[in-house]
């Protein structure tokens, strides 16, 4: 199933011409710099841009053909805009009075958004992190068929995000709903998304799994040293004499400092490109925790030719690696090269 939107709009001094095809169900990021046409993607899917041209298909069903009340598009925005004279438990009944019957329960939407004590209260008596998951719940009762979010978290501080990002990862892990995520922030990608949509100028430059579009060495994430693996991982054991716990990652056993999952549990981790060395033989005793054996597949230096990535093929994991171009020479690395990749447990991020 998917989600297909193909848009050309033009504005006075800006056109994005998008053609984008995602699975469903499922998360998807728009990513990119400020003013690349993120928002101006979600309106159209919205129906609140009218665009030149826009066709939008989810799962057969052609959305742009239909009144935009008629969508079945939630909107969650950053500022949540909640109605500032109808308690908590209005606004999010307020969305169920025009919904069709549907999956999304009241009672288990309020669980899930942990917002059950907050339902007698008025917006004005809400933290920012309160009404933003106020915002998504009012959005889920009203039975979208896509759930969008430009930014829900932008307004909110980093100590209001660690306390929302916990009932997005929910909404994405319980809920079947697909949803599009417009963010700047990589760490929302690799918590939240399974598709990445690469934007730039009104165009996508990359779209496909967040894993692979993240280590791929021709994008400009390495410029902002945001570039890293995005791995899904099964955990296989916990060590409690050392401390670790052993995952499985698409086939490669990976060690984190031991987190209390049990076995099997499903985790996603992230890599990021600084922490990975190379060698191209076992390096002996080392503080690296990991020596993973892989495969160069690509490698790149940035346009400031102040690093070299190296994508590097593990079992069906990719890892990236970021190097000076001084160290990659050393090596003489190229395609094909088999390398073992040194990164400590302590340098993964289980997201
Ligand atoms: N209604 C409008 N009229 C004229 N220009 C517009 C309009 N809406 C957006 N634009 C322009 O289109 C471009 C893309 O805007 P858009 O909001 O889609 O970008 P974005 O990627 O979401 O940016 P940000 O990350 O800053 O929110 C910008 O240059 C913006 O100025």
């Amino acid at each position: 199933m998917t989600l297909d939107i193909h848009l050309k709009h033009t504005f006075p001094t800006f056109s994005a011409d998008v053609d984008i095809c995602l699975p469903t169900p499922g998360v998807t990021a728009l990513f990119g710099p400020s003013g690349c046409g993120k928002s101006t993607v979600m309106s159209a899917v919205s129906g609140l841009l009218k665009a030149d041209e826009v066709r939008v298909v989810l799962d057969g069903v052609v959305l742009s053909d239909l009144h935009p009340a008629d969508r079945g598009v939630g909107v969650v925005f950053q500022d949540g805009r909640l109605f500032p004279h109808m308690t908590v438990d209005s606004n999010l009944r307020y969305g169920m009075k025009r919904a069709q019957a549907g999956p999304v329960d009241f009672a288990e939407t309020v669980e899930l958004l942990g917002i059950g004590h907050l339902l007698d209260r008025r917006p004005g008596k809400l933290s920012g992190g309160e009404r933003q998951r106020v915002a998504i719940g009012r959005a889920l009762l009203r039975q979208p068929r896509l759930l969008l979010m430009d930014e829900p978290l932008s307004a909110l501080d980093a100590g209001r995000k660690d306390e929302i990002l916990p009932f997005l990862t929910r909404l994405h892990d319980d809920m079947r709903i697909p949803m599009l995520l417009v963010t700047h922030s990589i760490d929302e990608v690799a918590r939240l998304a399974d598709t990445l949509v690469l934007m730039r100028n009104g165009s996508v430059v990359a779209q496909g799994p967040v894993g692979d579009i993240l280590t791929r060495a021709d994008l400009d994430f390495a410029s902002a040293n945001q570039a890293g693996a995005v791995i899904a991982a099964r955990i296989v054991s916990h060590d409690p004499t050392r401390g670790l716990t052993k995952l499985d990652a698409g086939g490669v056993m990976i060690w984190i400092p031991m987190i209390e999952e049990p076995p099997s549990a499903r985790r996603r981790i992230r890599v990021p490109a600084s922490e990975v060395s190379l060698a191209l033989d076992d390096p002996g005793p080392t503080s690296a925790d990991n020596i993973v054996s892989g495969v160069v597949l690509n490698l790149r230096e940035t346009p400031d030719r102040r690093m070299t990535l190296v994508e590097i093929a593990a079992g069906q994991a990719r890892l990236l690696s970021q190097l000076t171009p001084d160290a990659a020479r050393q090596l003489r690395l190229e395609p094909d090269m088999p390398v073992k990749a040194l990164f400590k447990a302590i340098g993964v991020q289980v997201v």
